[in-house]
């Protein structure tokens, strides 16, 4: 927030504003300085004796603005994060009755930017009377120099009037100075910030890729280790796995056993070795990322809707806002009777600006947008948790219907929601612990079994209630 706002403004004055003045200041120096050349060469030079201290101001000054600034706009930056945060947590800390904790940690932030301000105006404000200070000191130089070389005929009168007349046209370029390195430096200072994040590498992206234009969704994985830069211990180990185009795959595990894990690997939001993960038969890494995201739909565990209506939201894949498809997605995804009862139906806004909708409605709508982009893979990241289990059935038999011939991969803490997969995998601490369809797993009697009887008991007990 803060790069976009107050840096770039910061940037945009010293190209506009910095510049234009600097250029002034240059013109007028030049055109002043030479006429006075032409009337005395010696009185000129004497008179721009503290000249050189002007551009020993400017460089020190220059670097300490520049710091200064530095700090502001970092310390801006926390603030916004402050205030974005606030805004955007606003239950949460209403429901804790933090309002007093957060308003103090805001006052402090905004302290610590008053603090940041007034040093970088403390060097803002000795330097501005500094440099005039210098000018001025030329025009006492020239009135003690000038008027005893008139006393001595060096000069006449006139050239002496005419060389403080042009002295004076010299203060204002001189005073410029100030001003341009303040601005200057401000900007160069936000650029270097905009800069820092233009410049971070991408890390994927699509090197000698092959030339993919479809995928079916046959998905093979080979001896796939992973480990994640900032862990200690590989989120994945050893997982071997092929989905047969037309194939559903459930993937169940306790939390952190790796399941979001490896789908994310599938639509490479994390690089991955080659020969670990062939779709269609090409290496992952040969498959443009565009073609890959294009041919899977996948519905996060978080869903996120923009602050647009709800047909905008689900039509987000397409280029134009399709309604009929909408609805008819909106009804495999068993929204279609919420949204018909919003007050605007689907042009209701939600999110910020809008209605705020329920969990299970929100994820309904994401997986209707994940649907709508008629996808040869569909992907659900444990995307069914806020449903109540007889909508969840019920949309996973519309789903059916839509994949049929498709792949799809459903990851879920519930077994109601994967039981019917054609193959099912167990994960644990990031391995394939067993695999097979809900009856031989049943058979063998390991951790799905386990997992399978605790949830029937747990259905029995929410029945009886
Ligand atoms: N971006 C990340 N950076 C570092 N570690 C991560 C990251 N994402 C996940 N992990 C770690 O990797 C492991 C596997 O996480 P993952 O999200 O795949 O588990 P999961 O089985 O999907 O869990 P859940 O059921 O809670 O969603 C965990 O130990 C987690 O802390």
């Amino acid at each position: 927030m803060a790069l976009a706002t107050n840096d770039l403004n910061a940037f945009r004055m010293s190209l506009g504003q910095g510049i234009v003045m600097m250029f002034d200041a240059i013109f007028l120096t030049v055109i002043t300085l030479s006429i006075m050349l032409s009337i005395n060469v010696k009185l000129t030079l004497i008179s721009l004796i503290p000249l050189p201290l002007v551009s020993i101001v400017a460089t020190n000054f220059g670097k300490l603005i520049h710091k200064r600034f530095l700090k502001v706009q970092e310390v801006f930056a926390k603030l916004t994060d402050v205030v974005q945060e606030n805004f955007s947590g606003i239950r949460v800390i209403k429901t804790f009755a933090q309002e007093a904790n957060e308003y103090v940690k805001f006052n402090e932030q905004n302290r610590e930017y008053l603090k940041a301000n007034m040093n970088l105006v403390k060097v803002w404000g000795i330097l501005f009377p500094l440099t005039e200070l210098l000018a001025y000191l030329s025009f006492v130089i020239l009135i003690a120099v000038g008027a005893s070389y008139v006393v001595l005929n060096i000069i006449s009168i006139g050239d002496f009037i005419a060389f403080n007349m042009y002295l004076g046209s010299l203060v204002w370029p001189m005073m410029a100075i100030g001003w341009v390195i303040n601005v200057v430096q401000r900007g160069y200072a936000s650029l270097e910030r905009i800069e820092n994040v233009l410049n971070q590498s991408i890390e994927i992206y699509d090197k000698n890729v092959d030339n993919v234009t479809s995928l079916d969704g046959d998905i093979i994985i080979n001896n796939l280790n992973f480990q994640y830069e900032s862990s200690k211990s590989p989120a994945l180990k050893n997982i071997n796995l092929h989905i047969r185009k037309g194939e559903s795959l459930g993937i169940i595990g306790k939390t952190g056993s790796g399941k979001s894990t490896l789908v994310n690997l599938l639509i490479r939001l994390y690089n991955v070795q080659d020969g670990t993960i062939f779709i269609n038969g090409h290496d992952i890494n040969k498959i443009p990322i565009s073609i890959l995201r294009k041919k899977i739909g996948f519905v996060p565990q978080e869903s996120f809707l923009f602050s647009k209506s709800v047909a905008e939201n689900i039509a987000l894949p397409l280029y134009e806002t399709d309604d009929d498809k909408v609805i008819k997605y909106a009804k495999i995804a068993e929204v279609h009777e919420d949204i018909i009862g919003f007050n605007d139906g689907y042009k209701t806004i939600v999110g910020e600006r809008g209605i705020t909708l329920s969990g299970g409605q929100k994820q309904r709508i994401s997986i209707a947008r994940a649907l709508i982009k008629e996808p040869e893979i569909l992907i659900f990241d444990d995307c069914l948790s806020a449903v109540d289990a007889k909508t969840e059935n019920r949309i996973l038999k519309n789903l059916k219907e839509v994949m049929k011939g498709k792949t799809s991969i459903v990851i879920s803490h519930r077994i109601s929601a994967i039981k019917d997969c054609d193959n099912i995998i167990v994960l644990d601490e990031g391995r394939i612990v067993e695999s097979g369809n809900h009856n031989q797993l049943i058979e063998n009697d390991g951790l799905y079994k386990k997992i399978y009887l605790k949830q029937q008991i747990e259905e029995k007990l929410e029945e009886a209630e």
